[in-house]
């Protein structure tokens, strides 16, 4: 097992360290002021939401940018189909400057924290200039410590391996996307990479706790230690501290690198397990993953907070195809039925991904997966199979 010595020799004064922690909520208080919901060590809180006087839930739905419309209509014309108890609250988080500090329309941060679910397309960042990343203001604003990314197989859709069942979990708040970067001097960028004990140990927890629940019965902690000795050092020894809260699951570690290796050349392996890693690590390995079953088309995640969770598909706004009806609205899907089962509506879920994926298997796809139908033709095949 990897040892970290630089980050050792700080380590009993790691509960004495409010300087890293507390600098932390500030950055995580800075986005919304006032707003910002408060941070606990508790792996997350069941929704407990009743229904309206109309029978039915109200969640946030936030269309997105380029395909996010598209694919957002994909899920509202679906679940009107399917019946689903669900009641769009739709909102916007186009950005504006308020006091010289971007911000969110507090309509939005309003409706998400009210109804406690939100299910979101893909908002573009632009590069280099214009606003900061809207899904990282989102997951800072409401501490959703915890990017939940499963990527399995699809019967019925032939790729190289037809044993994907992969599981990660990316820290989702700080990490290589505080956001902390300046100009020291002309030429010499500095860009901060924040990890502190309290966000470290409370994604760990939920991943032992997320491998408990699904039956998995190990955790891999993904790292580049050796190189980021006190950062990424933290980080694992805050795993192996929650790994002995957990005896029955396993516990180990693996080089980043060395796990993307051994993913795509043999994904069987991974099956068992759920893997945690810090923010950019998980960013990226999920789109490696996505790219093993057959695209960010097809693949869900959850950002899991204690007082909200909002749901996406982990790909982005696909400029070179918005707005030309050739969007794979499965992945924004898988992303609700997360959703759906959150919320315990087990039926619903099944029915609609049952649905989803007979129709895959039927061959009837959109472009991404070789097929010949739009954005609209393939939701209308997926309805009638409901
Ligand atoms: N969570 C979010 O909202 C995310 C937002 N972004 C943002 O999205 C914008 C575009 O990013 P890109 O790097 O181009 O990544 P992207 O994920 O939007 O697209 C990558 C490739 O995958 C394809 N693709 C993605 N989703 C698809 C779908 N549902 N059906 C069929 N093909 C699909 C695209 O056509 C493109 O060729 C950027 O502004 C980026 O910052 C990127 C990733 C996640
Ligand atoms: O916020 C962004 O623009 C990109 C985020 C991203 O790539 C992701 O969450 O997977
Ligand atoms: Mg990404």
């Amino acid at each position: 097992m990897f040892a970290a010595p630089a980050f050792r020799s700080a380590s009993s004064s790691l509960a004495k360290r409010p300087t890293i922690a507390s600098s932390a909520l500030k950055l995580n208080k800075m986005s919304v002021r006032g707003l910002a919901m408060p941070v606990t060590n508790a792996p997350t809180s069941a929704y407990n939401k009743q229904k309206g006087s109309d029978g039915k839930y109200t969640v946030t739905m936030i269309p997105g940018d380029g395909i996010g419309p598209e694919v957002s209509n994909a899920v509202k014309e679906i679940y009107h189909a399917a019946n689903v108890p669900i009641k769009w609250e739709e909102v916007s988080v186009a950005p504006f400057i308020k006091d010289g500090k971007q911000t969110i329309p507090e309509e939005s941060i309003v409706s998400i924290k009210k109804n406690t679910v939100a299910l979101k397309g893909p908002l573009a960042t632009p590069i280099g200039k214009g606003h900061v990343s809207l899904n990282l203001t989102l997951r800072r604003t409401f501490h959703l410590f915890a990017n939940v990314r499963p990527c399995k197989s699809i019967e019925g859709f032939k790729t190289a391996y037809d044993n994907v069942d992969t599981v990660l979990i990316r820290e989702n708040t700080e990490g290589e996307y505080s956001g902390i970067e300046h100009e020291i001097v002309d030429g010499v960028v500095q860009s901060i990479k924040l990890i502190t004990y309290e966000a470290s140990e409370r994604v760990a927890r939920y991943a032992f706790h997320h491998a408990e629940q699904n039956g998995r019965n190990k955790v891999t902690a993904v790292h580049k230690a050796p190189i980021m000795r006190m950062s990424d050092g933290m980080f694992l020894h805050a795993c192996r501290q929650v790994a002995k809260e957990y005896p029955h699951i396993a516990y180990d570690e693996d080089l980043l690198d060395r796990a993307c290796l051994r993913i795509v050349q043999d994904p069987a392996p991974y099956a068992d397990r759920v893997m945690v890693m810090p923010n950019l690590y998980g960013d990226i390995l999920s789109d490696m993953c996505a790219g093993l079953i057959g695209g960010l088309g097809l693949t869900p995640s959850g950002n899991i907070g204690k007082d909200a969770s909002i749901f996406e598909a982990v790909h982005g706004s696909a400029p070179d195809i918005a707005g030309q009806d050739k969007a794979n609205p499965t992945a924004l899907l898988l992303s609700s039925i997360m959703m759906l089962r959150h919320m315990s509506l087990f039926d619903k879920a099944d029915q609609i991904e049952n649905a989803i994926f007979k129709t895959i298997a039927s061959g009837e796809r959109t472009g991404d997966l070789g097929g010949k139908l739009g954005t609209r033709a393939f939701t209308d095949k997926i309805i009638s199979r409901l």
